[in-house]
Order: C-alpha cells, then structure tokens, then sequence
C-alpha cells in the first residue's frame, strides 16, 4: 500500500459538489468505473450505472447509496456490443430526465478473442470506440441543452502502439487482440480531439484520460496481463486511484480552455503522433458515422 501511495501521481483535489446535476457512467458495475459513480454521488449527483448486467449494477447501486446516503443512483440496461440496446437506453434516458452534465464513456474490454457485435463490428473498435461514439451523438442534444456539460472518453497508454487502419478497421484482414485494444483506444483519443472541435462554442466540453495501469477485471480475457498484474500488483493502482483523472476531467473548475486534450495522472500528456492527426480523426469521424447509419456531417 505505501508502494502505491507514492507511485499514485494525480488526485483530484477539486472541492466541487453536484447537487442537481446528472451524470451516467458506462460499465459502472465494476473498477474504474465503479469508483468514478461512487464519487460523483458522493458529492450529491443523480448518477446512472449504464451496465451491460443489471443485476449486478443494482448491488452495486445500493453499495454506493449505503456508502454515500445518496439514493438517486440509479441502474440502466446498457450493453455497448449492441446499437439496438444503445438506442433504447438513450430514448428512455431522453424521456426520463431534463438534463445530462456529465457522460463518463468508461466501459471497455481487452484483449478478447476475435469476436463480433451485434451488428458486426469487431468487439474492441465496436464497444470501445463505436459503442461510445453513437451513445454520445445521441446524447448530444441532451448536454447542449445542460451546458456547460462534459464527456470524458476513457482511453488507455496503450494507444501509442494503436494505429487506424481503414482497411482492417474490423479485423477482417489481420486481428491480434492486445493490437485490437490499442487501436480502439487511439479512436477514444481521436473521437475526443474531433468533438472538442466540432463542440466549439456549444459549452459541451470533452476530455480523453488515461487512469493509469489499475486493478481490475480488464485482464479477464488475457492469462498473460493477469500474469503481469499479478507480478506488478503493488505497482498498479487501486480502481479509487484509477478514477481520479476521469474524476479530475469531469470536475475541475476552469477546465474548458483545454477541451479535447489527453489526461493522465490529473494532468495533461502527450499523445502519439497518430493521436494527433487531424485528417485521421475527421476520416475516422465520417466512417463511424457510416457504419452507424448516422449523418455524416
Ligand atoms: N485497468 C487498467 O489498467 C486500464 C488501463 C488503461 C485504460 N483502462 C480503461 O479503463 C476503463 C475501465 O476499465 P477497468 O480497468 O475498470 O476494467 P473493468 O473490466 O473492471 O471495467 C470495464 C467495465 O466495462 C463493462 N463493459 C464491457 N463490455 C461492455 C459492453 N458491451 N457494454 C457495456 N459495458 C461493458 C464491464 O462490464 C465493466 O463494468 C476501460 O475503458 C479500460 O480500457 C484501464
């Protein structure tokens, strides 16, 4: 634990509390995700755990409202693997509350076997990045109208090694699973720089963050990374530490100037230079929205 202590870079010190604000964190059932709902309803926010299993969410849910007294913690059917679920989260989510202030894009999976989605995308680009990326959109109206609002996009480190590659974006042609991982979470990254962009002026703001290497159920599919996260574990953060740059993005006051930048240890990093394509995330922009059956714009 002291180990840890001195390797956690980055808390969130910000005193900001969030009566009256809304706020939906994906895959809120377990980790990062867990501790980020945790503490936005700690400070008095009505929180949505978007998960793929609700049952699990709802003992999670009262966890969080024993812990924190809040009750307004509230459990949604979500499952990111497939757009039919998505719309029908969003159309009820949009009938059932006025505002949305903070969208925390959280869920993800690793490095599992070549497998598809509902709707035939390769599982990482297709939770990870295209799953996000349509809940956004059709939440978009939703924060313009509760500006100023945030959406953090949960990407990875592991985005250095992650590349665009149009032809392959489904695996159809080559597919190694921990490549798969990183190419989607260089997508989070450049989702976040191409809607900080777009959302100029709008008062939605949009961050992408690294929570560090963290313990959790990420390494489920991979004997290798819980081989490693076995080897490193005094090394790696708790999901509480993991938080704290989502938690960072999400509630510090003055943030907006440095909309669609990438955060690790509650400060601003450096990114790849893929990351940092402008032509790559307009492209990557327009073919989501292709495959998506959304307008390209
Ligand atoms: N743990 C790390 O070291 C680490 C490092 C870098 C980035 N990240 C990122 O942090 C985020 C959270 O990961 P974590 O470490 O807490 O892992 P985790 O496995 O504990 O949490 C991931 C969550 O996503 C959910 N999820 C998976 N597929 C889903 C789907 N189809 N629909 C809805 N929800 C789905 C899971 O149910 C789970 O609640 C991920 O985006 C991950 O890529 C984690």
């Amino acid at each position: 634990p002291q180990i840890r202590k001195m390797l956690a870079f980055g808390v969130c010190t910000s005193t900001v509390q969030l009566p009256g604000k809304v706020a939906i964190v994906t895959g809120a059932n377990t980790g990062i995700g867990k501790e980020t709902a945790k503490e936005l309803a700690r400070r008095g926010a009505r929180v949505y755990l978007a998960c793929r299993d609700v049952q699990k969410g709802e003992l999670v849910a009262r966890e969080i409202q024993a812990v924190t007294g809040n009750q307004q913690v509230l459990v949604r059917k979500l499952d990111l693997a497939d757009t039919k679920c998505i719309r029908a989260f969003t159309k009820d989510f949009l009938a059932e509350e006025k505002h949305l202030h903070i969208l925390i894009n959280n869920a993800g999976v690793m490095m599992c076997p070549y497998s598809k989605t509902a709707d035939g995308f390769e599982m990482h680009m297709g939770v990870n990045h295209l799953g996000h990326f349509l809940l956004t959109h059709l939440l978009l109206e939703k924060l313009k109208e509760s500006a100023p609002s945030r959406v953090i996009n949960v990407s990875s480190f592991g985005h250095h090694l992650g590349r665009i590659h149009f032809h392959n974006l489904q695996g159809e042609k080559f597919y190694h699973s921990g490549l798969a991982y990183c190419h989607s979470k260089l997508a989070n990254i450049l989702f976040t720089r191409e809607l900080a962009r777009r959302l100029q002026g709008s008062g939605i703001t949009t961050y992408s963050v690294h929570p560090g290497s963290v313990i959790s159920e990420l390494t489920r599919h991979s004997s290798f990374m819980r081989f490693m996260s076995w080897l490193f574990y005094y090394f790696l953060k708790t999901p509480q530490q993991g938080a704290q740059t989502s938690l960072y993005c999400a509630l510090t006051e003055g943030l907006e100037v440095l909309s669609g930048n990438h955060f690790s240890d509650c400060r601003v990093t450096w990114v790849s230079a893929q990351a940092r394509n402008e032509t790559v995330a307009r492209r990557l922009w327009d073919v989501s929205c292709d495959l998506l059956g959304l307008p390209v714009d």
